[in-house]
């Protein structure tokens, strides 16, 4: 039997260029999560959504970081640490938090919250590194950070609200990559972080690297988060995220991948991101999210 889920959702948009993704909260559960999650043996509550200011009210330079451009920081900050503090509060009520983006600057909120008093692993499925911060970023789009606000990294050194306490590089697994900014690579080849290339996948296939990204997440924790981008499968299976890249995996091999983290049996906290309803296809994006949900959560074919 799986642990209650409790899903919690975080309707912002506010780290990404694209307007949408606000809205992937609703499209996953309309998505028909509730039933997916019950199908992998789940017993499933909703806690709604966290509050999240209005377009209209938003200021885009309200909240400047040290140095550089981050916009909406602010906002993205009132959300996280709302969101920090529900995810914490839900495991310890010794339930599973399943937050639903959202843009991926969430993950601030949800990383925060699950490593706030435990050693934590973290397993990114992502296109992108997700790993500048305000003055390498080309775009100031704060999705584009939440992996260097995580781990402190150059402007996010000491910000107290954005770094993780029980996450050490050593256990970062960022898996699919292959969109990735000048600056972003020096900083990721510099870190302790471990990164597998789609190139990798094409070598050693998603079996052996999602093996292996288990293994550096799971080491010395007391669980994993795994942060889904869903930006990491291909556009094909995936149409509907702000920011697509080529070449990315496909449906099996993204189901796969969570299989196997059900079976490593240390999934501790999960989110859902940058699902961009109104870029989709008949919210075929949205339903590939609640599928590979259940997948992660213990669904299997037989
Ligand atoms: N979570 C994402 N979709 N991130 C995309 C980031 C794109 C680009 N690297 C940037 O910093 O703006
Ligand atoms: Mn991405
Ligand atoms: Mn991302």
């Amino acid at each position: 039997m799986t642990r209650p889920t409790r899903i919690i959702g975080a309707p912002i948009d506010y780290g990404a260029n694209r307007r949408g993704v606000d809205m992937g909260p609703s499209a996953i559960r309309y998505g028909g999560l509730a039933a997916q999650l019950e199908d992998a043996g789940a017993a499933v509550a909703d806690d709604g959504d966290v509050a999240a200011p209005r377009a209209e009210e938003r200021d885009p330079e309200a909240e400047k970081p040290s140095e550089g451009r981050a916009k909406f920081l602010r906002e993205t900050k009132a959300v996280c640490t709302a969101l920090s503090d529900r995810v914490a509060e839900t495991l310890a009520d010794d339930e599973l938090p399943l937050v639903l983006g959202g843009d991926h600057s969430i993950a601030i909120g949800s990383v925060t919250g699950s490593a706030r008093n435990a050693d934590v692993g973290l397993v990114w499925f992502d296109a992108h590194g997700d790993f500048n911060t305000p003055t390498t970023s080309p775009s100031g789009n704060v999705h584009g950070m939440p992996l260097a606000a995580l781990l402190g990294i150059g402007e996010f050194a000491g910000v107290e609200w954005a770094n993780a306490d029980g996450l050490r590089e050593e256990n970062v697994a960022i898996v699919g990559l292959r969109s990735v900014d000048e600056a972003e690579r020096k900083a990721i080849r510099q870190s302790e972080v471990t990164a597998f290339t789609m190139s990798d996948i094409d070598e050693e296939g998603i079996t052996d690297v999602v093996d292996e990204a288990l293994d550096v997440a799971t080491a010395g924790t007391d669980g994993i988060h795994v942060s889904l981008d869903l930006d990491w499968l291909d556009p094909r299976e995936a149409p509907g995220v702000g920011t697509p890249v080529r070449g990315g995996v496909n449906y099996r091999e993204a189901h796969s991948a969570l299989e196997t983290v059900a079976e490593t049996d240390a999934l501790r906290s999960l989110e859902l991101v940058e699902v961009n309803p109104i870029l989709d296809e008949q919210n075929e994006t949205a339903s590939l999210a609640t599928e590979l949900a259940a997948s992660a959560l213990g669904k299997r074919i037989l």
